[in-house]
């Protein structure tokens, strides 16, 4: 049986990688596109692809209300994502999104409409295997080098700053960080913004600038020493492999996972 998928923002930069993963694997069948601009086309027609025999509709509730679906993978807008969330959990399709911008609140309630309703979910700040590394090898510096500061660095047609990538590698850094005040407690920023954005104790840094795709640095600073633990994506494929194995491990969900390192084995 293959899992049936609804792509909410697949005419995007990354939908549209999604398309491609989607077309070359047998146990992944494509239902439906998600497009304001392509409303009526078919998905593959309509992005230049030989035709898929999936319709492209103007909203995700008209999509729900006309495909069976399985799982709705959502790469689409700060402000269109919980909506798209909320209405895919309660007709009991699984979300699985990489969509940036939601707060820990929205979160939280997504997860309790996910614990009633008994349908997984799974949002994943980023999906490049290597930048999940990233993260996890920040939290385990953290505990030992305590100074720490984030650089994220993006295209320039981002929405939201800083990265979801970022706030969630703040997150993970606090849980073994022991909390004390970073840098001189006189300092003064003479440039508004020169210290970045203030998130957990630490400073956030974001770079936005074409050319880029998705990069990050997290710095630890001690005596004599600095630790930098870089991943960068070069593309949009690097994405792809995360995002399979999401929907994959989405079916086997019954509440909300946020991250992707809380589905891979860590040995
Ligand atoms: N988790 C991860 O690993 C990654 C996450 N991202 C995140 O994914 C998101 C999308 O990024 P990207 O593909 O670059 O963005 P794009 O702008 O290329 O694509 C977003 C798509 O969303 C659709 N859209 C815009 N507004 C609405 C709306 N109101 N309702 C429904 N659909 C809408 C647009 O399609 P149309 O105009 O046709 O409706 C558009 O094609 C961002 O939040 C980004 O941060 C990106 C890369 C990796
Ligand atoms: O907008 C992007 O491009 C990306 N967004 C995600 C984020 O906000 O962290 C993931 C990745 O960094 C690419």
């Amino acid at each position: 049986m293959s899992i049936r998928i609804i792509v909410a923002g697949a005419s995007g930069r990354m939908g549209q990688e999604v398309v491609k993963m989607i077309k070359q694997h047998d146990h992944l069948k494509l239902v439906a596109g998600v497009s304001r601009t392509h409303a009526g086309q078919d998905v593959g027609e309509a992005l230049g692809l030989a035709p898929l025999g999936a319709p492209f509709y103007a909203t995700v509730q008209k999509a729900l209300d006309e495909q069976k679906a399985d799982v709705l993978v959502d790469f689409t807008t700060p402000h269109t994502v919980k909506e798209h969330m909320a209405l895919a959990i309660r007709h009991g399709v699984r979300p699985v999104v990489g969509t940036s911008g939601l707060s820990e609140p929205e979160i939280q309630e997504l997860s309790e409409l996910c614990a009633v309703s008994g349908v997984g979910a799974i949002i994943a700040p980023n999906f490049a295997l290597g930048a999940v590394l990233m993260m996890v090898f920040a939290r385990q510096a953290a505990k030992y080098l305590p100074h720490v500061e984030i650089v994220e660095y993006h295209h320039d047609q981002k929405l939201d700053a800083p990265s979801g990538t970022a706030m969630k590698t703040a997150e993970m850094v606090a849980e073994t960080r022991t909390e004390m005040r970073q840098g001189h407690p006189d300092e003064k920023e003479l440039l508004h913004g020169a210290r970045g954005g203030l998130t957990q104790g630490f400073r956030v840094h974001s770079v936005r600038l074409p050319g880029l795709i998705a990069h990050q640095e997290v710095l630890f600073g001690g005596d004599g020493q600095l630790l930098t633990i870089r991943h960068d994506s070069f593309n949009r494929e690097s994405f792809m492999p995360g995002v399979k194995l999401a929907i994959e491990k989405v079916m086997e969900q019954d509440r909300l996972i946020y991250g992707l390192e809380n589905v891979i084995e860590f040995a």
